[in-house]
């Protein structure tokens, strides 16, 4: 599935020092986004912060969102992932896309003006009529969840 993703430039670095998100192999799912800060930043344990992007877009499609996750080495190495766990960026924002860097690892980390710190995903979406009802019909399942079935 391809989808046009309109794109504001809010940060003047885009295109000069910085390149666009780009898809880093043909079959990437995310694009990595920047750090547009304007110092270095560092987060101490536990700390979060609220970066922006330089970057606005507009989905438009409402089967469509994006959604920002971490990097795995940044999240995996070094702790670093988002502030909210998931961003969810719905397709008719238009503001600034900002990105919540928590850092959840237990040694200070330093963020660079330009650094790529999270990535950003184009999902499809399903939007739900809700039916109420007084009984669900009879699945395999039932209410078992929350490791009902154990581990072996
Ligand atoms: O990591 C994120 C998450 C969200 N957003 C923007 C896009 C999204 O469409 C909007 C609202 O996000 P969400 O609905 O998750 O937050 P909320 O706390 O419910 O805010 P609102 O009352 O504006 O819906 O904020 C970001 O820029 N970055
Ligand atoms: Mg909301």
């Amino acid at each position: 599935m391809h989808h046009t993703l309109e794109l504001k430039i809010l940060d003047a670095r885009f295109g000069s020092e910085w390149s666009l998100p780009e898809y880093a192999t043909p079959a990437s799912a995310g694009l990595d986004l920047r750090a547009a800060l304007d110092a270095p930043l560092t987060l101490q344990p536990g700390d979060t912060a609220l970066v922006p992007s330089g970057l606005a877009i507009h989905v438009g499609d409402p089967t469509l969102c994006a959604v920002i996750l971490p990097r795995s080495g940044l999240g995996h190495k070094h702790g670093i992932v988002l502030g909210n766990g998931t961003g969810l960026i719905d397709a008719d924002y238009q503001g600034p896309l900002m990105i919540s860097v928590w850092n959840r690892g237990r040694e200070a980390f330093t963020m660079q003006p330009g650094d790529r710190i999270a990535q950003l995903v184009v999902l499809p979406i399903v939007r739900a009529t809700l039916q109420v009802v007084e009984e669900f019909e009879t699945s395999a399942r039932g209410a078992g969840g929350f490791g009902h079935s154990g581990v072996r």
